[in-house]
C-alpha cells in the first residue's frame, strides 16, 4: 500500500503560494500542536463548532493516517494556524464487476474567509491531482459541499445518494421471508466484526470506497460514548441462516414526550441482498414510529418493491454525492467490467492534461476490457474547448462530426469525444453517455456510437456511496 507520508512537496503549489507570501507545508503527523491547529482550522473552515476533546482526539488519529497539508500566512495574528487545509490518502474505489481500483481520496479542502479567492484552493487541488498521479492512482475522488467547485479540475459527479423516507403507516411488507434474523447488539460488541462486513458491502457496490480505521467507531458512537448523541444510538445486526453476520444498521428514534417518533438512520451496511431486505424490514416495521428517514441510500433501492404500497417510500435530498476525476484512463477503464462486448474509441480532452489522449476500449464477451492508448488528443484539446465546439476541419479522417452531416471517408469506428470530467460521470454507469450527449456535452465519432457506449458503460448495480469523506 502506498504511504501517504512519502509524497514530496509539490514545487508548483509551493511557488504559486510563495508568490502570494504564503507557505505551503505538510503537517508532520508527529507534531501534535501543528496537527491540532490544522484540525481547528479545518473545523472552522467548514463552519463547525470547535471539537470537544474526544472528537479532537479522533480527528487527530484520522489525520495521522493521511497526507495533511496546510497553507500558512507568516503575517497572520496566529501564524501557526493554517489559512487553508487539505488532506489526501490512497483508497480503493469499488467499480462494476466487483473489483476495486486504486484511487486517491481528497478531503478537508478549506480556505479561510480572510484569504478566499486568491487561487489557494486551485493550488491545493491541482497539487492533490499530481500527488494522486505520483501515487499511481487511476482516479481522484471526493464528496463536495457545493457542486460548482470541482468541475474545473476535471471532477464529475459519478454516484448519487438520497435520503429515503418511509411512511410507517403505509409500510406493509410483502417481500420474501428471510431465513436469518435481526437482533440488537451493543456497538462495542459489534465493532470487532463490523469492518469485515463493511468490506464485503463495499465490494459489491460500485461507488463505495474503503472505510478508514476509526470511521466505524464514530458511526457506532464509540468516540464519545457518554454523549447524548451516542447514548441515543441503537445498533442491530443481521445474521444469515448459518449465523454469519451479514449487515448492520445504527439508528436513533427522535420524539417528543408521549408522541410517536421518527427513526433516523445514517448507517446501513448490507453484505447480501437478504441482509439488505431484512434490515429494511426491521427499520420500517417499528411501532410507535411514524416515519423512517435513512440517509445516503441508493437512488435505486429495492424497498418500494418490498412494500404493498410503494408510495410509502419517497426520495429526498437526492445529491451528486461522489465525484471522480480520471487520471489514468488505461488503469481506470481496464479496472471495471462492461455491460456487453464491443469496441469504443475515446478521444479524451483534459485541460489539465492528466487524461488527455485517444484510447481504444476493447471489451470481450466476459465483460473485461483491454484498453490501449493510440495517440495524443487533438491539438486543441488542452485549451479546454468543449468537444462539440471544435472545428470540423480538425476531425479525424476516420470520423465525421455529428453536426456536420458529412459522411466518413473510411469505415468509422465507434467512439466518443469526451471531456475528462464527463468520462468521470459515465465511468461507474451512473449516467448514460447518451444523456450527456443530449446535454451537448459529448459527441459521437460515428453514428451509432452512443448506443454502443450506453450498452458498454451500463452497470448492473446503480453506483452508490453511503458515507461522507
Ligand atoms: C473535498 C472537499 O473538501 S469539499 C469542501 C469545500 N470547502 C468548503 O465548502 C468550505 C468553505 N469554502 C471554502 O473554504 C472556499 O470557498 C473554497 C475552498 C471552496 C474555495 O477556496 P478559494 O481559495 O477561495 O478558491 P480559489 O481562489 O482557488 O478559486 C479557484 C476557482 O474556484 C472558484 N470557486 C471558488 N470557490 C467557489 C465556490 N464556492 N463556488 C463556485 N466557484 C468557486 C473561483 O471562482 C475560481 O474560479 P476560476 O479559477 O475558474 O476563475
Amino acid at each position: 500500500m502506498f504511504d501517504p507520508h512519502s509524497v514530496p512537496a509539490d514545487p508548483l503549489a509551493t511557488s504559486a503560494l510563495a508568490a502570494r507570501g504564503l507557505e505551503y507545508r505538510r503537517v508532520d503527523p508527529a507534531d501534535e500542536p501543528a496537527l491540532q491547529a490544522w484540525v481547528q482550522a479545518e473545523t472552522r473552515g467548514f463552519h463547525h463548532a470547535r471539537p470537544e476533546a474526544p472528537e479532537l482526539r479522533r480527528a487527530l488519529q484520522v489525520s495521522r493516517q493521511r497526507n495533511v497539508r496546510g497553507v500558512y500566512d507568516p503575517t497572520a495574528h496566529d501564524p501557526q494556524v493554517p489559512v487553508a487545509t487539505v488532506d489526501g490518502w490512497p483508497s480503493g474505489l469499488s467499480v462494476p464487476g466487483g473489483r476495486s481500483v486504486d484511487a486517491w481520496a481528497v478531503s478537508s479542502v478549506t480556505v479561510s474567509p480572510t484569504h478566499r479567492r486568491r487561487g489557494i484552493a486551485r493550488a491545493l487541488l491541482e497539487a492533490q491531482l499530481r500527488y494522486a498521479k505520483a501515487a499511481g492512482a487511476a482516479l481522484a475522488m471526493l464528496t463536495v459541499t457545493e457542486a460548482t467547485i470541482y468541475g474545473r479540475y476535471g471532477f464529475g459527479p459519478a454516484a448519487s445518494a438520497a435520503t429515503v423516507h418511509v411512511d410507517r403507516r403505509r409500510a406493509h411488507w410483502i417481500g420474501p421471508e428471510s431465513p436469518g434474523r435481526v437482533q440488537f447488539v451493543e456497538p462495542a460488541d459489534l465493532i470487532g466484526k463490523a469492518p469485515a462486513i463493511a468490506r464485503r458491502a463495499v465490494a459489491r457496490t460500485p461507488g463505495e470506497i474503503d472505510r478508514w480505521p476509526g470511521l466505524l467507531e464514530r458511526h457506532f458512537g464509540l468516540v464519545d460514548p457518554g454523549s447524548a448523541d451516542a447514548r441515543a444510538l441503537r445498533v442491530a445486526r443481521y445474521d444469515d441462516a448459518a449465523g454469519q453476520a451479514q449487515g448492520f444498521v445504527a439508528f436513533r428514534v427522535v420524539r417528543a414526550p408521549d408522541e410517536p417518533g421518527a427513526l433516523e438512520c445514517d448507517v446501513f451496511v448490507a453484505a447480501t441482498d437478504d441482509a439488505e431486505r431484512e434490515l429494511w424490514r426491521f427499520l420500517v416495521e417499528q411501532d410507535f414510529v411514524t416515519e423512517a428517514r435513512v440517509r445516503l441510500r441508493s437512488v435505486d433501492e429495492p424497498l418500494p418493491w418490498l412494500l404493498e404500497d410503494p408510495r410509502a417510500v419517497s426520495l429526498h435530498e437526492i445529491s451528486d454525492h461522489l465525484w471522480l476525476r480520471v487520471l489514468d484512463p488505461v488503469a481506470a477503464l481496464s479496472a471495471r467490467d462492461y455491460g456487453t462486448a464491443g469496441t469504443l474509441t475515446l478521444e479524451i480532452a483534459d485541460p489539465l492534461g492528466h487524461a488527455e489522449g485517444t484510447f481504444v476500449l476493447d471489451v470481450s464477451g466476459d465483460g473485461h476490457a483491454e484498453v490501449r492508448r493510440t495517440g495524443d488528443a487533438r491539438p486543441d484539446a488542452a485549451n479546454g474547448a468543449r468537444p462539440e465546439a471544435r472545428h470540423d476541419a480538425q476531425a479525424d479522417a476516420a470520423s465525421s462530426h455529428p453536426r456536420s452531416g458529412r459522411r466518413s471517408r473510411a469505415q468509422a469506428a465507434h467512439g466518443l469525444r469526451i471531456d475528462a470530467r464527463d468520462l468521470a460521470s459515465i465511468y461507474l454507469g451512473g449516467t448514460r453517455p447518451s444523456v450527456l450527449a443530449r446535454a451537448g456535452r459529448l459527441a459521437e465519432l460515428a453514428p451509432g456510437s452512443l448506443a454502443v457506449a450506453d450498452r458498454l458503460f451500463h452497470a448492473p448495480r446503480t453506483p452508490h456511496l453511503s458515507i461522507w469523506f
